[in-house]
């Protein structure tokens, strides 16, 4: 299975100064695994969690689960050790938080040119700078290793000064932007966190509206997450049921060489058909993971 081809319904954030969060990962049903030497870690904690979200890759143990580490911004006093740390570690991907432009992009690509090549850049959408750059950011991934975004809702909240109620009224034109942006490039994209990590019912509202939206999966700080975002971004059966039946009537002598057919009372043309094999293809990969 490729990069590219890998699910990525359930991207959890730990902090990497957290052992037993660390620990506890490894045994979860989440797709991908944030070791985060950010946000999520205080400054006197900064090289310990490094070095912690380091040895946690080299042991392994993460299983199927794609693995990477959010270093600190590429001009804060700790951003060129965590960079070169994460260049030399066995992690699939290095997240990079605050990127405001194309340029940020290329500053990270020439840190990482040591890396592996499988290495993959990820980026977090979370300024309101780049909320007006979303497609040259995007058409970086054709130059670059940047190859997944994720929406960091808390901190476009802070710049903004705008509220982050479950909802996300203000948020909304930014979160569909960046989706039609990363699809246009190819870049995959993971929606913001849900801070009510106690309340499900608001959890799952707010992954549905993700889903919504177009998301690949959403990015998540809590275990309790990981099940309900699983069920949302994986095909139902009644999504199953409809692909089938759009291939299945595709595929009938009457409706070869048609554009567009009537499948269960409605208009259903190949763009369907495309949707349908897609679906279909995302719950084999799942299947495939799991
Ligand atoms: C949010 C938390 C601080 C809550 O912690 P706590 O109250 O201690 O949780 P629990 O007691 O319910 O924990 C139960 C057990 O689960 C483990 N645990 C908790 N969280 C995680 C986790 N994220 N990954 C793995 N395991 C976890 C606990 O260790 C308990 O284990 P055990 O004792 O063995 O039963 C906490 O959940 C937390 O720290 N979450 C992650 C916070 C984080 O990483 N934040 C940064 C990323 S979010 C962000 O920055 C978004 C973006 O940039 C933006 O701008 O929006
Ligand atoms: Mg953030």
């Amino acid at each position: 299975m490729t990069p590219a081809d890998r699910p990525r319904r359930s991207a959890l954030y730990l902090p990497a100064s957290n052992a037993k969060a660390i620990a506890k990962a490894r045994t979860l049903p989440c797709d991908v695994v944030i070791l985060d030497l950010e946000d999520a870690v205080a400054p006197e904690a900064k090289a310990e969690a490094r070095a912690a979200a380091v040895a946690a890759v080299a042991e392994g143990g993460f299983g199927h689960r794609e693995v990477a580490i959010r270093a600190n911004g590429i001009d804060t006093e700790w951003g060129a050790a965590d960079l070169a740390a994460i260049v030399g570690s066995k992690a699939d991907a290095v997240l990079v938080p605050k990127v405001d432009s194309p340029q940020d992009i290329a500053r990270y690509e020439l840190a990482l040119s040591a890396a592996p090549a499988s290495m993959q850049l990820w980026a977090m959408i979370e300024t309101c700078a780049s909320v007006f750059a979303l497609e040259p950011i995007a058409a970086m991934a054709h130059s670059s290793r940047l190859s997944l975004w994720i929406m960091g809702t808390n901190d476009l909240a802070k710049e903004m000064r705008a509220q982050l109620t479950p909802e996300r009224t203000p948020f909304l034109p930014f979160l569909s932007m960046a989706v039609a942006a990363a699809r246009a490039h190819g870049v995959a994209v993971l929606d913001g966190v849900c801070n009510e990590f106690r309340d499900l019912d608001i959890f799952s509202a707010e992954a549905r509206q993700g889903l919504l939206f177009g998301f690949d999966g959403k990015s998540l700080i809590h275990p309790a997450q990981v099940d309900p975002c699983n069920t949302v971004f994986s095909p139902g059966e009644v999504d199953l049921a409809w692909a089938q039946t759009v291939i299945e009537a595709f595929t009938l002598p009457e409706n070869q060489g048609k554009g567009a057919i009537r499948v269960d009372g409605k208009m259903t043309e190949l763009l369907h058909l495309e949707q349908a094999k897609r679906l279909v293809s995302v719950a084999q990969r799942i299947a495939a993971a799991d």
